[in-house]
């Protein structure tokens, strides 16, 4: 049977009295890609925050391979397993590729140390061959591969990615998709948070769409690929 990496009922998310997500449940299972879905304000990041637990949620639970993490703090999440790769990156621009991954570096007890600075450079070969340059000076994919490094030396279980397309050329968006593939191969379980329709639905097992903070939509990519008008109506796609 198939495990579940990440289990979310009934969340709800408010920012003082304006509820930014109602009732969201999904389910993601260990070594598949869930994409979340929906437009500017949706509440794709207030929800991966959520996870993360950089937020609170008002009501519902979120499991974390069966264990209840919803009122735990963001570095227990992460101890648990749990990474984010926030929109934006948030590297440190005035350190080298090597110290940004060092820093990031931590070993769980527990848990097998599965990542490195070897299989770091392993998998994103750019980042080793970059490896003394400072990060600020770095392309848009490059520091993008830099803060996916970041989150996989924490030795994560589940990586939240938010937006990792964003701002990024279309060739440059391939290898990214290669990347989360990659990590997929290597049974790592993801929520991925996309603008870009087509990034998504070429990576991802699941699909959970949201529209102002509500799901309107969850299934298989597959399914999903298969009703074009809802690309139109809930994300803006043409
Ligand atoms: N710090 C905040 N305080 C108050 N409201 C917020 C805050 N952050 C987000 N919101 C509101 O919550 C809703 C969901 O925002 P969120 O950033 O989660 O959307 P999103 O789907 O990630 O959009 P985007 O793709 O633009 O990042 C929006 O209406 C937004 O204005």
């Amino acid at each position: 049977m198939a495990t579940e990496a990440l289990s979310v009922n009934n969340l709800e998310i408010c920012y003082g009295q304006s509820r930014a997500v109602n009732q969201l449940s999904l389910t993601l299972e260990e070594g598949c890609v869930l994409a979340l879905l929906g437009r500017n304000g949706a509440g794709k990041s207030t929800s991966l925050n959520t996870f993360a637990g950089l937020l609170q949620s008002r009501r519902g639970t979120i499991k974390v391979f069966g264990r209840q993490v919803e009122r735990l703090s963001p570095e227990a999440i992460a101890r648990g397993g749990v990474r984010l790769v926030p929109q934006g990156r948030r590297i440190f621009p005035s350190l080298t590729v090597l110290e940004n991954l060092q820093v990031a570096e931590q070993q769980v007890a527990g848990r097998s140390n599965s990542w490195n600075l070897g299989r770091v450079y392993a998998t994103f070969g750019r980042l080793k061959e970059r490896m003394r340059q400072r990060a600020g000076t770095l392309s848009g994919g490059e520091q993008q591969m830099l803060a996916i490094g970041r989150a996989l030396m924490g030795n994560p279980r589940i990586l939240l990615m938010d937006e990792p397309s964003e701002g990024l050329a279309p060739m440059i968006v391939a290898e990214v998709a290669q990347a989360i593939k990659t990590l997929k191969a290597d049974r790592l379980s993801i929520v991925l948070v996309e603008q870009n329709f087509n990034l998504a639905l070429d990576v991802a097992d699941q699909v959970v769409v949201l529209n102002t903070g509500s799901v309107v939509c969850a299934g298989s990519a597959a399914s999903v690929r298969a009703q074009p008008d809802l690309a139109t109506r809930h994300l803006g796609v043409f």
